[in-house]
């Protein structure tokens, strides 16, 4: 049987600046600590804007902090007259292990298709960094009962061209845009049914054990006061957390979601 050790990662979006990633870190790092996190049993990463790479670098690594730390965007080239865009090479000399790509607010602002987050996954894959592929649908779509076909396709459109050995190293994260910073969350039969999709997806694109080894997290509003039961479910492996990981306490919290599952 495979394990997959469950991912808790807190995409920060534009909020903090690198003096307050420091802090921010820092006050995780003791909250883990004081929870006696086993960073075995569950990963935590942070996703801090990109100005804030180097800091949280440092800081790691001074530390020895167990905590992994991670991206949320890359370019589809690796150099060049690409104005503005961060290569991953750049990003994986910061000791970078995961990078979002397709996250709905990219797609929505700026308008990324398909094609071109495919193409940021694998030059992602390319230099050795895991991407996490966001799917998911928005309200319209779910009321015409129709999420399940769209996440689907958004996800054979970003693994396009992607080998099974590969994917191994990808992570698959729903997120409802409806359920997106707006206090909603998809119910845990929500989250199981979809994350169940997503694996019978991926049995049939690569092989059932290939499938079996992919990690699907949940997004959208997850706080400390619903993990668990989230978590329960058994093809949730993790959850990619907005904005309750910007208070080291709750994210904490959340990452100690078995400690809430067992009442402690
Ligand atoms: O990347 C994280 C998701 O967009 C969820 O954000 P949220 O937890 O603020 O709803």
């Amino acid at each position: 049987m495979t394990t997959r050790i469950p991912l808790m990662a807190g995409n920060w979006k534009m909020n903090l600046d690198h003096h307050q990633a420091t802090h921010t870190v820092q006050k995780l790092a003791w909250a883990l600590r004081d929870g006696k996190h086993d960073f075995s049993a569950v990963e935590v990463a942070v996703l801090p804007p990109f100005t804030d790479l180097r800091s949280v670098q440092t800081l790691v690594d001074a530390d020895k902090l167990e905590l992994k730390y991670g991206a949320q965007d890359l370019s589809a080239h690796k150099a060049g007259a690409y104005t503005g865009e961060i290569s991953p090479v750049f990003l994986a000399k910061l000791g970078v292990s995961y990078v979002t790509v397709g996250h709905s607010e990219r797609r929505e602002y700026h308008a990324e298709s398909d094609a071109l987050v495919n193409a940021k996954l694998r030059n992602a894959l390319e230099e050795g960094i895991s991407p996490i592929l966001c799917i998911g649908e928005d309200l319209e779509t779910r009321r015409a009962a129709a999420h399940v076909q769209h996440t689907l396709l958004q996800l054979e459109g970003g693994l396009a061209d992607v080998t099974a050995e590969q994917v191994r190293d990808v992570v698959i994260a729903y997120e409802p845009v409806w359920a997106i910073g707006t206090g909603e969350t998809a119910t845990p039969e929500d989250a199981q049914e979809m994350s169940e999709a997503i694996r019978g997806r991926l049995a049939e694109l690569y092989d059932a054990d290939t499938a079996q080894v992919v990690r699907v997290l949940y997004g959208g509003s997850v706080k400390s006061s619903n993990v668990a039961s989230i978590m329960a479910k058994p093809d949730v492996d993790g959850a990619l957390v907005g904005g309750a990981s910007l208070d080291p306490e709750e994210f904490a919290k959340i990452a100690r979601f078995q400690a809430h599952a067992v009442g402690l």
